[in-house]
């Protein structure tokens, strides 16, 4: 059985950077939700959710979820939020399997501090509310098939090299099984 792999987590935790360098060592397609809303949308996601909201980017993403599930295997990163939605999540676990990248507070915010393409960090004290989301979101993060841990001294290689390893442990999803 050949899985997707969904990366899922807190923005920063480097789903992104990680699954880049995932697909690139597993020679499969590296698929990203947000990058894949902002080319239909022709618009970044920042200005998504200041033109139409938060409900309807939350919309095109259960659309782009579902339609990047139907592919071949390949990474899947998810945006932050992507995880959250139960319909999501079903999705995610019938056709793929899910790993949570888990990173903790400091982590995640020196990884976003500095950048301003994230709506939902825009506030007087966008520390506290990444915070927050930390705090409301792990539970949902943790129905995740596998958890792999981020470590502020790893570098992207080397998570995407954990990852593999997890994978491996887990059964071999995408790593070692031929198709049936
Ligand atoms: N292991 C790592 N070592 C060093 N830098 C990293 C690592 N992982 C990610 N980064 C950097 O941290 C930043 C955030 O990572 P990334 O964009 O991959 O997060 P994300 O989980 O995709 O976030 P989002 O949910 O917002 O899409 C990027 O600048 C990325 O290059
Ligand atoms: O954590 C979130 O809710 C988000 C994370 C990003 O990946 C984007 O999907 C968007 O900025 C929302
Ligand atoms: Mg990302």
């Amino acid at each position: 059985m050949k899985k997707t792999v969904a990366l899922v987590g807190m923005m920063g935790a480097g789903k992104t950077a990680v699954g880049k360098a995932l697909a690139a060592r597993l020679g499969v397609p590296f698929l990203d939700s947000d990058g894949e809303i902002e080319k239909a949308a022709a618009m970044s996601i920042a200005e998504i959710f200041e033109r139409y909201g938060e409900p309807f980017f939350r919309r095109r993403e259960t659309e782009v979820i579902a339609r990047l599930l139907e592919d071949e295997r390949a990474i899947l990163s998810t945006g932050g939020g992507a995880f959250l939605s139960e319909a999501n999540r079903a999705l995610i676990s019938e056709r793929g399997v899910s790993v949570w990248l888990k990173a903790d507070l400091d982590l995640l915010w020196n990884r976003v501090k500095h950048k301003s393409t994230r709506p939902l960090l825009r506030s007087d004290d966008p520390r506290a509310t990444l915070a927050a989301f930390v705090e409301a979101r792990e539970p949902l993060y943790a129905q995740a098939a596998i958890v792999v841990e981020a470590e502020p001294r790893l570098s992207v290689e080397a998570m995407a090299e954990k990852v593999i390893g997890a994978l491996r442990a887990h059964g071999g999803i995408l790593v070692e099984e031929e198709e049936t």
